[in-house]
């Protein structure tokens, strides 16, 4: 009886570690996932965590679309990025560039006819571009809330939709975008920002859903702060640019850490990634699970930050 116990046991050891094996050789794969040829459109290419986001993918063997407003400063990373290029594996490519403004939904459709000659399809698409916000709603025109939608929420989903059908036509492609940690809490002073990225999470959500069926993967990717110009680039109430590097974009991540990030979430097809300390997480938690307490934080944080301009 005991010898027929032990073998059974033996038995279940063996078998266990099988599954682990297996398991370990599938995540493996999926860690694995080829990038060398695939065809990656990023926008917002021509800085801060695009741009990085491009050294990352090309260095992987990527064929790149780089996408921005700005023809000349994007040709300027094509020329550091195939300046860095060795002849060593993986095979690199010289990118392609698409210029374009996401706020001007009209032009979004020609764009994408334009991504999609460079290479004939879309592999990857990383809707990276966005701008930020600094101000409080009473002195906000309505106008610079629209704006940042544009580009943030409107312009963002415009592209995805403009080059959806090609994807779904080839059964393959994978939509990735860079939300924020705003996409999933508001903090005070950032509501034309934080309302875009939390549009973005949400549209991005009911597409992941509707478009697994074809074999398309959507990541959402929400970083806390990056040590990027995102806070000098950003609008205030009136419109005007905000133009001050803040300390917590000064201290923030490095842009290419969470390029490397991006990589590996686009790699495992990951559906929804937050790369940010224990802080921001622990706000996200508590605004689902203790609002009451979230609420509060946030007034209180906003009474600090008042401005003499709001007494
Ligand atoms: N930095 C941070 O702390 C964080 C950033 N993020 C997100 O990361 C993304 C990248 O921002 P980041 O690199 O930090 O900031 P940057 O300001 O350095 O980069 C923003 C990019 O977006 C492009 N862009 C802005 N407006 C438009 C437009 N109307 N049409 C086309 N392109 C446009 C800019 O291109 P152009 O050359 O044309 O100006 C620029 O390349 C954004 O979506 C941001 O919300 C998320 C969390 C934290
Ligand atoms: C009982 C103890 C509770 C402690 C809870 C701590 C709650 C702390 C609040 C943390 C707020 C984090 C905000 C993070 C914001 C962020 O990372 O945003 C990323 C961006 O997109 C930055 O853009 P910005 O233009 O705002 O610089």
């Amino acid at each position: 009886m005991e010898r027929v116990m032990g073998g059974g046991g033996l038995q279940l050891v063996l078998f266990s570690a099988g599954l682990l094996l297996l398991y370990r050789i599938l995540v493996r794969l999926r860690t694995g996932a080829a990038l060398q040829d695939a065809v990656v459109v990023i926008t917002g290419a021509s800085s801060g965590l695009g741009k990085e986001c491009a050294r990352v993918f090309h260095a992987a063997g990527a064929r790149l679309v780089l996408c921005g407003r700005d023809a000349a400063r994007l040709q300027q990373v094509v020329q550091e990025l195939t300046a860095s290029s060795t002849s060593s594996r993986p095979q690199t490519y010289t990118p392609c560039t698409v210029t374009f403004d996401l706020s001007d939904t009209a032009t979004v459709d020609g764009a994408a006819e334009e991504i999609l000659k460079c290479y004939g399809h879309v592999d990857v698409l990383i809707n990276n571009a966005g701008i930020s916000y600094r101000g409080n709603i009473l002195d906000t025109h309505l106008s610079v809330q629209r704006d940042v939608m544009e580009t943030n929420y409107f312009g963002t989903i415009a592209l995805t939709q403009a080059l959806l059908p090609s994807m779904v036509h080839r059964r393959s492609g994978h939509i990735v975008v860079i939300s924020s940690v705003q996409g999933k809490i508001a903090i005070p002073y950032r509501s034309a920002y934080a309302a875009s990225k939390h549009a973005t999470q949400a549209y991005f959500d009911c597409l992941r859903a509707e478009v697994e069926h074809y074999g398309i993967p959507v990541t959402v990717i929400s970083p806390g702060y990056i040590r990027t110009s995102l806070s000098v680039n950003a609008v205030t109430g009136d419109g005007s640019k905000y133009g001050v590097l803040d300390k917590t974009t000064a201290a923030g991540r490095e842009p290419r850490d969470v390029a490397q990030a991006v990589l590996k979430a686009v790699r495992q097809r990951s559906k929804d990634v937050v790369l940010a300390g224990a802080q921001p997480n622990l706000a996200i938690y508590l605004r689902t699970m203790w609002p009451a307490l979230f609420f509060k934080l946030m007034s209180s944080r906003a009474r600090k930050e008042r401005k003499p301009k709001d007494e």
